[in-house]
């Protein structure tokens, strides 16, 4: 393909896109596995883009069912060289108000071993930087697009990554307040691990929905909160999306394209071959 593809992963409240030219539904399966649905593919202001709703149309895997190692693999297989994440998050802070968008710029892992969150073993070795796992210039472009579409938009931030699928207990809320992070969610630490091995930007678009539960005078989090503000603000979430998409028509120039350029630790001709058939799309350039 040759002009860039840009893949959204539609969090909680975003199952679709709209305004998509030229619709095709595509069902991949993966060595992986199956990601969690048919990726819908399509036009967006004139630039090439692949969707997948996270949990599934009708949200049936909880954020640790979630296949991330197939829904990256796919979007690899099709082209996709940027990832928008759309995710709904809980504040850790005062300032950031439910309904604020916040471009966060790094995570912080908590959860427990239970997600694959890597395409290598069996065979090949490798370890990617990860010190900055959003990609820089992405999420600068998020930003700007959530400016222009006019959602109060908080610039970079640490993201907690929870297993879930319970809300926090009000210890834990506090403790991870005290650590200073600024939101709180369940789903992107494996998927940015995961597009990082795959040399594709990576960054995220989270909508806060609530205060947790450490606020005091505010309800602690619930389902039905936390959809009421998603079905305030999604149409400003796909206004965000249709806004970044014009900006990125360009090619990319960070380096989270080669990202894999100096990680593959095993020597090459130890490489198993089903490994190396697996893995293809995302080392193969390099063996
Ligand atoms: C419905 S609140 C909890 C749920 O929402 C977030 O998901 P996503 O990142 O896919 O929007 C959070 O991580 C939980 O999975
Ligand atoms: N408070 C919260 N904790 C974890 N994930 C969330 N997603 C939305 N709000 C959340």
């Amino acid at each position: 393909m040759s002009q860039p593809t840009i893949g959204v992963i539609g969090g909680s409240g975003l199952y679709e896109i709209e305004g998509l030219t030229d619709v095709q539904e595509v069902l991949l399966d993966t060595p992986f596995g199956a990601p969690s649905d048919a990726y819908i593919t399509g036009t967006l202001e004139g630039v090439k883009m692949v969707f997948l709703p996270r949990h599934g149309q009708g949200h049936r895997f909880l954020p640790s069912e979630v296949n991330y190692r197939a829904n990256i693999y796919g979007m690899k297989k099709l082209g996709v060289e940027r990832i928008i994440s759309v995710s709904a998050v809980g504040s850790m802070k005062e300032e950031i108000a439910p309904g604020h968008m916040v471009i966060p710029d790094q995570f912080f892992d908590r959860t427990q071993g239970k997600r694959a969150s890597t395409f290598f073993g069996e065979g090949v070795v490798g370890h990617v930087q990860f010190a900055d796992p959003l990609c820089a210039d992405l999420s600068e472009i998020l930003y700007q697009s959530s400016l222009e579409v006019g959602a109060t938009t908080h610039k970079g931030g640490t993201y907690i990554c929870i297993e879930g699928p319970n809300f926090s207990t009000r210890a834990e809320s506090n403790i991870y307040r005290s650590w200073g992070v600024d939101v709180i969610g369940m789903t992107n630490i494996p998927e940015a691990r995961l597009a990082r091995e795959a040399e594709i930007c990576y960054g995220t678009v989270a909508l806060a929905t609530d205060y947790d539960c450490w606020h005091e005078g505010h309800d602690d989090v619930s389902v039905e909160a936390v959809i009421a503000i998603i079905q305030q603000n999604v149409a400003t979430a796909r206004n965000i999306i249709k806004a970044a998409v014009k900006r990125l028509s360009q090619s990319r120039s960070c380096a989270c394209g080669e990202a894999l350029k100096f990680a593959v630790m095993t020597h090459k001709e130890l490489i198993p071959e089903q490994t190396r058939q697996r893995l293809e799309p995302l080392i193969g350039k390099y063996l």
